[in-house]
């Protein structure tokens, strides 16, 4: 997180998502002396959370050997609503045919990077001496289950992508919105790093620049019922989740008015984002409240059901990761730096469609700089 800002002028030196933020450093301009830098909140945070997890899944080889990974993710990713309305791939729009060229480069390179991972396992000598050591046990267990099925690199390609997109699309996205709240909502900022301090499940070096020494993860979500309210609240205000399921057996619904028979073979779509602006559940639902989940000295989602990580077996499987490392990479961020709108108050930049959270409307350009600490 000491990280996350370089300050270099010279856009070759900054890091991959400081380059996708389209960061310009400031100390130039005689209004702001000190070493701040304006980007875009919203890729900032993309490509760092990008940055963060792949290494961790898939050990550092595949981003360095594969640099232009995060644009061929954001070239892809602003065509899967194409997809998801069942566009053929073939249909010759310019845009959807470089999403989808985009895709399959991400596939390929998964797919060799598979391949390098089991040359590794195996023992045998590994396709351009890549340096496989530091890839999860995670990932090294998945590639077990597939060898178990006897399952092709490409097939493993694809499923990993799928894997991948499940993993990081989403929580980027909250992430974004996350932070956007905690800066922007008057006085949420200084009660959260007042809740941080006081908690004890971090500390900071007294370094210049400080760093975080420790970070007890687990403990986060348990401790910080503001911090954890204010995750949820922001999924509460930003999630707009459709389900789909498959009829496989004849259905009888009834609304207590009607009766609807479905046949096999139908599709049911539900919506769980129906609920979140209904008072009876949420009072005040159009506002956002950051302790609305805050219940004594924890914070619960329990009232927060049906919600958009799923229902019933096909929940998400990665709820529990999601939380960990947005409210993670967010405390770091409360503890090390300072974040203002670029140009006057804070404005919300308005919602459009995404997946299972809302995408920003608009870009959101920041001023960001290191905290000073007493
Ligand atoms: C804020 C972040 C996330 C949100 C909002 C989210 C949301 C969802 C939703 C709505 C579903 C479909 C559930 C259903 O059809 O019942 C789902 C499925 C899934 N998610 Fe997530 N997800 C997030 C993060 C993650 C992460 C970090 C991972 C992996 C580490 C992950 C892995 C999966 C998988 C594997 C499935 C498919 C489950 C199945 O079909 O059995 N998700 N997620």
């Amino acid at each position: 997180m000491s990280s996350l800002i370089g300050f270099s002028e010279n856009t070759d030196l900054q890091h991959p998502w400081e380059q996708l933020a389209n960061t310009k450093v400031l100390r130039l301009d005689p209004a702001y002396p000190g070493h701040v830098v304006e980007a875009d909140l919203e890729s900032l945070l993309r490509g760092l959370s990008f940055h963060i997890s792949i290494p961790l899944l898939y050990g550092h080889d595949y981003l360095d050997r594969n640099p232009l990974a995060l644009c061929d993710w954001d070239c892809f990713g602003g065509q899967t609503a194409l997809l998801a309305l069942g566009v053929p791939t073939w249909v010759p729009i310019p845009s959807f045919r470089c999403g989808i060229a985009a895709r399959d480069r991400l596939v390929d390179s998964i797919s060799c990077d598979c391949r390098r991972t089991k040359q590794y396992r195996n023992g045998e000598a590994v396709d351009y001496g890549a340096d496989m050591t530091d890839v999860s046990e995670t990932a090294l267990d998945r590639y077990k289950v597939y060898d178990r099925h006897g399952l092709s690199a490409e097939n493993i390609g694809h499923i990993e992508f799928s894997l991948l997109w499940a993993q990081n699309k989403n929580t980027q996205q909250l992430l974004f919105w996350y932070i956007f709240y905690i800066y922007s909502v008057p006085g949420l900022l200084d009660s959260l790093r007042q809740e941080l301090a006081s908690s004890g499940v971090r500390s900071i070096s007294a370094d210049d620049p400080p760093r975080i020494t420790r970070l007890n993860i687990g403990a986060l979500g348990k401790q910080c019922p503001l911090l954890k309210s204010t995750f949820l609240e922001s999924f509460r205000v930003t999630e707009e989740s459709i389900m789909f399921r498959r009829v496989t057996e004849r259905l009888t619904l009834d609304d207590g008015k009607d009766q609807y028979q479905l046949r096999p073979g139908s599709w049911l779509s539900v919506s769980t984002a129906l609920t979140r602006h209904v008072s009876s559940i949420y009072p005040l639902p159009l506002e956002f409240l950051p302790d609305r989940f805050v219940e004594g000295s924890t914070a619960s989602y329990k009232t927060l059901r049906p919600w958009g990580l799923g229902l019933g077996l096909t929940m998400c499987k990665g709820r529990t990761f999601a939380e960990k490392k947005v409210l993670a990479v967010a405390a770091g961020m409360i503890a090390l730096w300072d974040i203002e709108q670029a140009v006057g108050e804070w404005q919300h930049p308005g919602f459009r469609t995404g997946a299972t959270v809302l995408d920003p409307a608009s870009k959101l350009r920041v001023r960001i700089k290191r905290r000073t600490l007493d």
